[in-house]
Parts: structure tokens; sequence; C-alpha cells
């Protein structure tokens, strides 16, 4: 495939890696870039994470054939109206947000009179930032397009074939099935990270000091989640509410029954729940899906050296 410019805005962890990996991936290709924070746009010129770091968002835009915004989900309906007039008008428009509904309402708002199709890499880590950024982050990962009805199907054939280019696998959902499987898989798992997080934190007759000591286990997964960008994640609740609530609601139904189980020593429903966890997990390692595995193509330096 061939795209003649790709203009990056936003150029944290999404972004940085997005301009890594097509000039890893599709060389022919022009990267353009912005950053509303200068410190990000120098340090994302030195490290070289698109092709020229613009001193506006108007400027990188100009030129693309594809835009996508790769800015805090709270944030994606003003960074897109900033750059309505700049866009050339036959320009493909998306995003890497991690909620679809809200955030393609707010970039169809911005931008009335372009295609835009909304994506969702499902890749990332608890890293933000220009230094975060690696081209390999797409890699054997899916990448979710969640195309409005009667969408340009030339275009969406555009995307898909970017995608697929930058190493991920492309799946085609309906934006709000996408936030309510995301809001369990995703969502749901950080709220509950920086829940026991705090919980382990607050205890008054457990240290701060043992907290950190004894965090070699369980514990230390969720530590991991928990130092997740603060802005992104609180845009994410806020965004996915609806679903966000749906699923905690089924959850703290499910808490409670195994709560009851554990109080009235039922341990049958105990058993059997844990063995039902444990073959959902073993099903996801036999399809591949474990990113613990050294074929990941990642190293300690490229996932910034705190995963797992
Ligand atoms: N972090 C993940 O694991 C992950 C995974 C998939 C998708 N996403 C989605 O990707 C998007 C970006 O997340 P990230 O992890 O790259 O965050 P990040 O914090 O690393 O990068 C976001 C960048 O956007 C910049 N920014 C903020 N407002 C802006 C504006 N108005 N114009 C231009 N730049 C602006 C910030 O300065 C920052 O550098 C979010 O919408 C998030 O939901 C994140
Ligand atoms: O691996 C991680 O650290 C992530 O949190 C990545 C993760 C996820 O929950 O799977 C986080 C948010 C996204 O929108 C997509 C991916």
């Amino acid at each position: 495939m061939s795209l003649g410019t790709v203009a990056i805005i936003g150029l944290g962890l999404q972004g940085g890696s997005i301009g890594l990996a097509v000039q890893e991936f599709l060389p022919g290709t022009r990267t353009t870039g912005y950053d509303l924070d200068p410190a990000t746009r120098t340090r994302a010129a030195e490290r070289g994470l698109v092709h020229q770091v613009c001193g506006t968002a108007a400027e990188a835009v100009s030129q693309a054939d594809l835009v996508i915004f790769c800015v805090p989900p709270g944030v994606m309906g003003e960074a897109a109206a900033e750059v309505r007039g700049a866009i050339p008008s036959g320009a493909l428009v998306s995003d890497v947000g991690s909620c679809k509904q809200s955030i393609a309402a707010a970039l169809r708002e911005a931008l009335p009179d372009h295609t835009v199709i909304p994506a969702h890499p499902v890749a990332g880590t608890e890293n933000s930032g220009p230094d975060a950024g690696f081209a390999h982050l797409f890699r054997n990962r899916w990448c979710i397009v969640t195309p409005p009805e009667q969408t340009d199907l030339v275009k969406l054939s555009e995307l898909v074939a970017f995608w697929e280019a930058l190493g991920a696998n492309v799946e085609i959902m309906d934006a709000r099935h996408h936030d309510l499987v995301l809001a369990v898989t995703s969502h749901l798992p950080h709220l509950i990270a920086y829940t026991i997080v705090g919980t382990a934190s607050d205890l008054e007759d457990v240290t701060q000091s043992e907290v950190i000591k004894y965090s070699a286990g369980g514990f230390r997964d969720f530590t991991r989640i928990a130092a997740s960008d603060p802005t992104m994640w609180r845009d994410v609740f806020l965004t996915n509410r609806d679903a966000v609530l749906t699923m905690l609601q089924r959850f703290t139904e499910d808490l409670t029954a195994l709560q009851r189980a554990i109080r009235v020593g039922d341990s049958d429903t105990l058993f059997d729940h844990f063995a039902r966890t444990r073959a959902i997990r073993r099903s996801i390692i036999e399809e591949g899906q474990d990113d613990s595995r050294p074929d990941f193509g990642r190293t300690d330096h490229e996932n910034g050296g705190a995963r797992g």
C-alpha cells in the first residue's frame, strides 16, 4: 500500500510508536507530527519519532493523506477542531482512542466534511510520553476498527492495510460492542488495579514498606497496571462511563457471590470458579496471545524495562 503522508497528532506512546513503525514498515511513507507539549516536541525530534515534528497541528496535517489522533480520549474533539480547516479534503481521519462511541462522535462533530474511521490498537504498556514508543508495539496485536455505517470502503481498506503493515491483526467491530468488550477486558481490570493498590497503601495495620517489600507476586502485576497514565485513564472512565458501569455492576455481583462462598465455607463454589478461570488463562496461552512469550519481538528496553 502507498500512503504519501501520515500526520500524527500526539507524540506519546501511541503516536511515537506509530511514527517509528511507519518508518520501519512503510519506508515510502512520510510522517509528520505535532504535540501540544513543547518538551514532547523536542524529545520527539531527538528520537526521530516522525520525519518532521511541526510547530503547529495545522502544519502537521497540511499535506496528509491520513491523520491519526493519538491524544487522550477527553481531548480528541478539541484536537480535531483545531485542524478543521487545515486537513486536505480527501484525507482519511482516524484515531487510536481506547473507547470508540464517544470519540467517534467527537471527531465527526469536529470534522463533519471528512471521512472518519476510528480504530483502537489493543496494544500498550503502562508507560507514556515521547520516550515510551517503540516500532514493534503493534506486532501480533489486535487493532479493532469501528467504521460507521455506509463508510467509504476504499478508505476502510486503506486503513486496514495500514494497520496490517504495522504488524497488527485487524478486526472490524461495531463501536458499541467494542466499548462493552473493552470495558470488561481492559477498563475494569485497570479500575481493579487502581483500587487494590490504593487500598493496600491505605491500610493502617500494614506499613508502606511492607507493601513494597512483599509485592513480588500477584500484587506486583497490579502495580504495573496501576502505574498507567492518570490523564488517559481518567478520560477512559469518563468517556466509556455507561459500558464500564454495566460491567462493574456484573463484577460486583460476582464478587459478592465469592465473598459469600468464603464466608459460608462453600469450597465447591470457590474451587469450580478458580478451575474455570484457570482454563481461560490456559486457552489464551494456547491461542498464542500470551505476551510473556519471548517471540513478540520486544526487548526489555522497548518495553521501558518495566513489563512483567
Ligand atoms: N497507553 C495505552 O496502553 C494505549 C493503548 C491503546 C490506545 N491508547 C489510546 O491512545 C491515546 C494516546 O495514549 P498514549 O498512551 O499515547 O498517551 P501519552 O500520554 O503517551 O500521549 C498523549 C500525547 O498527547 C499530547 N496531547 C494532549 N493534548 C493534545 C492536543 N490537544 N494536541 C496535541 N497533542 C496533545 C500529550 O502531550 C501527550 O504527549 C489515548 O486516546 C488512549 O486511549 C492508549
Ligand atoms: O498492556 C498494558 O499495559 C495495557 O494496559 C494495554 C491496554 C490493555 O488494557 O490491554 C491498555 C489500554 C488500551 O486501550 C489497550 C491496551
